[in-house]
């Protein structure tokens, strides 16, 4: 007999994704290509959610509906894929010798053990490491999100991808140096960028190839849509922050040669899209500054907006420059623009990366997953001296899961993802987890990394605290990367119904700018 869990893959209780989930495919503004311009070795991987409305979280689980005798329900599956079981009877020597730490996770009961989380809790966010130029000239520090240094880019150094990790060590030290005011790019060195000469999972890299080799990781072609076209100028919405007077962030600067275009609207436009073209646009103008080298541009339906923006930037600056992407879809923004494409492997130090988000708390922790890129996305945003997030109002929330109802996005390799979904169910406060599925596709989502998605919503209580829950799902064997970016982000900008932009930062600061007509 099938298993229960293997059987129900064919027909899932609950179909995939929901509120605001890149929709790309169903936005006319989208610079992306159509379907047919997917890379066809993709079509029959990533089948990405693109659907607006919002799931309940009354949803069944892919274990749901097996049959009411012991061996086809719910939880007879859960007791099949318990811990105890396999720990005591199966696996216990395998496990002791590959996972020490997982034991130690359950009582002698099978119990979940919370206060083993504690400690760990912390060790996610973020410590001061990172100097990050203030428009004073000094350096605030900016870490990356698990306390790791990144090696971090001179911001006056020419990228060149061929030098060695010793270069990047030294280039590294250089970088603290806080910028000085005025300071101009100057071309100069090799630097931060391991040596490419080998062999990759990609082929074999050398300079010169890197705009046109594959990235591995690809977004799903349903975000595909429409091609970039320059919009049509018809009325000047704001100028320059910098002209406009708008505080700027603690951690940011604007170069005092850095004059940003001025805005012009899109004829027609509808408002949420206007709201979320502003918000991109004043994030690249905040964030993206004229000595940046290698830029990370992540997923979702605001990212079209920062592309175009970057383009406005213009070529002389863009020719210098590196766009790493977290998916297909910004893989593909990013060659229809024609920038330079690269991957976070040749560039593990990225100066900024600007992205979307299913949902941002208070304090600007994130849920991101929606389109099922958090893993590249995350790997990207630890990179990043800094990172930044583009929304639109309906993310910005008090508590993660307030809006957004489907739940914690996690990647989980094919085989893990039954054991994995009914290891989370055992963690206290969890609703039910799904194996999310694919709407054009008869199966499951599988992610540019060839993984699976489940969805994992959380009671209220569990989501106030989701630094605490990330450390519970990463204990978790089997969860590839879980979709809360706790303490990453150091400013998200909410694009407003009315047109505004508010701007909220790390530092606990709060902006709204107002376009000429809001
Ligand atoms: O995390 C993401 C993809 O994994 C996206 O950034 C997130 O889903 C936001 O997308 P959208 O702007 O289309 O709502």
């Amino acid at each position: 007999m099938p298993s229960p869990a293997l059987t129900n893959l064919s027909t899932p209780s609950r179909p995939s994704s929901g509120a605001s989930s890149p929709a790309a495919a169903n936005n006319p503004h989208s610079i992306l290509s159509p379907l047919s311009q997917a890379s066809s070795a993709l079509d029959s991987l990533a089948v990405s959610d693109t659907e607006e409305t919002e799931h309940s979280m009354t949803s069944k689980s892919p274990l749901d509906g097996q049959g009411s005798g012991p061996a086809g329900t719910r939880e007879a599956a859960k007791q099949s894929n318990s811990i105890d079981e396999h720990e005591d009877k199966h696996l216990l020597p395998l496990q002791q010798m590959q996972q020490p730490a997982k034991p130690a996770e359950y009582d002698e009961k099978g119990a979940r053990r919370r206060d083993i989380y504690a400690a760990a809790a912390s060790a996610n966010k973020r410590t001061p490491t990172t100097p990050i130029p203030t428009s004073s000239g000094e350096s605030s520090r900016r870490p990356s999100a698990n306390g790791v240094r990144p090696t971090g880019l001179t911001p006056s150094t020419e990228i060149t991808p061929s030098s060695s990790k010793k270069s990047s060590d030294s280039s590294a030290k250089k970088n603290e140096q806080p910028l000085k005011e005025g300071r101009q790019p100057v071309a100069t060195k090799e630097a931060s960028i391991p040596t490419l000469n080998h062999a990759t999972p990609y082929g074999f890299m050398r300079p010169g190839l890197v705009s046109h080799m594959s990235v591995a990781g690809s977004m799903s072609p349903t975000y595909a849509s429409t091609p970039m076209t320059s919009p049509q100028s018809t009325r000047v919405l704001s100028e320059s922050p910098k002209l406009a007077g708008t505080p700027l962030s603690t951690s940011q600067t604007i170069e005092p040669d850095h004059k940003p275009k001025k805005i012009v609207a899109i004829p027609g436009l509808p408002a949420i899209e206007a709201a979320k073209r502003f918000a991109a646009f004043q994030a690249v103008d905040r964030h993206v500054l004229p000595h940046h080298r290698v830029i990370g541009i992540g997923s979702g339906s605001t990212v079209p907006y920062v592309i175009e923006r970057i383009v406005d930037q213009g070529p002389e600056v863009n020719e210098k420059r590196w766009f790493v992407p977290t998916g297909f879809q910004s893989k593909q923004l990013i060659c229809q623009a024609k920038l330079k494409l690269g991957d976070v492997d040749q560039f593990p130090s990225i100066s900024v990366t600007i992205d979307g988000a299913d949902d941002v708390d208070e304090r600007l922790n994130a849920i991101k997953g929606g389109g099922a890129c958090h893993l590249r996305e995350k790997v990207l945003a630890e990179a990043s001296d800094d990172f930044v997030i583009v929304a639109d109002y309906r993310k910005n929330n008090k508590v993660l899961g307030d809006a957004w109802k489907q739940g914690v996005p996690i990647e989980t390799p094919p085989f893990a993802w039954s054991k994995v979904l009914s290891n989370i169910e055992r963690i206290p406060g969890a609703l039910e987890p799904v194996l999310r599925m694919g709407k054009a596709k008869a199966g499951p989502v599988v992610t540019d990394n060839g993984n699976f998605i489940i969805d994992a919503p959380f009671e209220n209580w569990v989501m106030r605290e989701p630094e605490v829950l990330l450390q519970k799902l990463k204990m978790l064997t089997g969860c590839t990367e879980i979709g809360l970016f706790c303490g990453m982000a150091s400013t998200v900008y909410f694009g407003n119904e009315d047109g505004s932009v508010t701007v909220k930062r790390s530092d606990g600061t709060t902006d709204t700018i107002h376009s000429e007509d809001s």
